[in-house]
């Protein structure tokens, strides 16, 4: 792992069995996450979208081992953290934190901000009494509350500030990554913008490194140093957020990027509305071939066979796809790919169509 890389998740996967009768028999497999690979460099942020239901928040969650993982691996500032035993794992979650979507589940209602906060300062820093409510006022006031808010319960507080008190708790124990699962997405329209600013604020100021997680491509762009787009289990395009967004590679990230309103006509014009047919396909059952193909514009036979391999693009990216939209860094043609596993059918025998015209709705 090269000195700047703090995460690398390979073949991440993570199924949820689903069991039924009498004797509660494993019958089928929510495939959740179906074999994730990406990496975060320190003080880096990825953003993380997808439709509902894509796997992000299982992502996440695998990512700090909340949950354990089926398959694959993450490593964390170089150490495999899936090797490791509930004390050391104590210790290495403490550098890495969450924040979920709900301020007002995440906090104890009993508990004053001095106690929520103040905990892991107890817990990592051994502070207690007058020193651990100094090292609390100083975190709030780097989130924008203040002294005077110590020590007020959750209920006397606003969405939004509820979301600075659990952003100031996640700092406490000084992690060197925050995974943000949604992190904005229960607050007013009007207080997300300042939420997203603090993140951001305060990724630079201290150097975290950030996993965005969102539905929202507008959201995450404005955050991102890198996006990785998550469909059914699986990422189909990561890249260089600025790239990711106006140079789409995959016809999912394409959609979800024309469904964003954009100010300007003319861009508005070029980004015709692709509305994808149906909703997500069942993770119980992924669609054979390319995950992707039951709703793309552009599916072509050899599609519902291939599943395609992630392919580095010319121009910057990585995107999973079997279509000549863009050129590869290879030169190579479609057919000269190896897929990532084939159905029955030999791929040469496949016979591939024009691109259909006229998909775009
Ligand atoms: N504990 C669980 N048991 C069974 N299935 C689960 C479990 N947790 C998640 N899933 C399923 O895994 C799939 C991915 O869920 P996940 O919450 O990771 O997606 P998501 O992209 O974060 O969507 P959302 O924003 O709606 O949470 C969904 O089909 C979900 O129903």
């Amino acid at each position: 792992m090269s000195d700047d890389m703090l995460v690398k998740v390979q073949g991440l996967q993570k199924h949820f069995p689903v069991r039924s009768g009498l004797f509660g028999r494993v019958t089928a497999q929510v495939r959740a996450v179906d074999g994730v690979d990406f990496e975060i460099h320190r003080g880096e942020t990825l953003g993380l979208v997808g439709e509902s239901g894509s796997g992000k928040s299982t992502t996440g969650r695998a990512v700090l081992r909340l949950i354990e993982p089926s398959a694959g691996s993450v490593h964390f500032d170089g150490v495999d953290i899936l090797s490791l035993d509930s004390g050391a794992l104590r210790r290495t979650r403490a550098r890495m934190q969450m924040i979920f979507q709900d301020p007002y589940s995440s906090l104890d209602p009993q508990a004053t901000v001095a106690d929520s906060v103040g905990e892991p300062l107890r817990v990592h820093r051994g502070l207690r009494g007058r020193a651990r409510d100094d090292a609390v006022v100083e975190l709030l006031e780097t989130v924008g509350l203040q002294a005077r808010h110590l020590r007020r319960f959750p209920y006397e507080f606003s969405g939004g500030q509820r979301q600075r008190i659990c952003i100031a708790r996640a700092l406490a124990p000084s992690p060197d990554l925050l995974v943000c699962d949604e992190p904005v997405s229960a607050l007013d329209v009007s207080i997300q913008a300042q939420v997203i600013n603090l993140l951001e604020d305060i990724q630079q100021e201290f150097g975290i490194a950030l996993l965005f997680i969102s539905h929202d491509l507008a959201v995450v762009r404005h955050i991102s140093d890198r996006i990785a787009v998550m469909y059914l289990g699986r990422i189909v395009e990561i890249g260089e957020a600025e790239q990711v967004y106006t140079q789409p590679r995959h016809p999912y990230t394409e959609a979800l990027l024309s469904a964003i309103p954009v100010p300007d006509p003319v861009v508005q014009r070029r980004r015709d509305r692709i509305v994808l047919d149906g909703d997500i396909p069942s993770p119980l059952a992924p669609p054979p071939g390319c995950r992707f193909h039951t709703r793309c514009p552009y599916a072509m036979d050899v599609c519902r066979e291939v599943d395609p391999p992630m392919t580095q693009m010319a121009g910057g990216g990585v995107a999973c796809h079997l279509h000549d939209r863009g050129p590869r860094l290879d030169g190579r043609s479609v057919l000269e790919i190896e897929p990532r596993s084939r159905a029955a059918e030999p791929v040469h025998a496949l016979k591939i169509p024009e691109i259909r015209s006229g998909g775009m709705k």
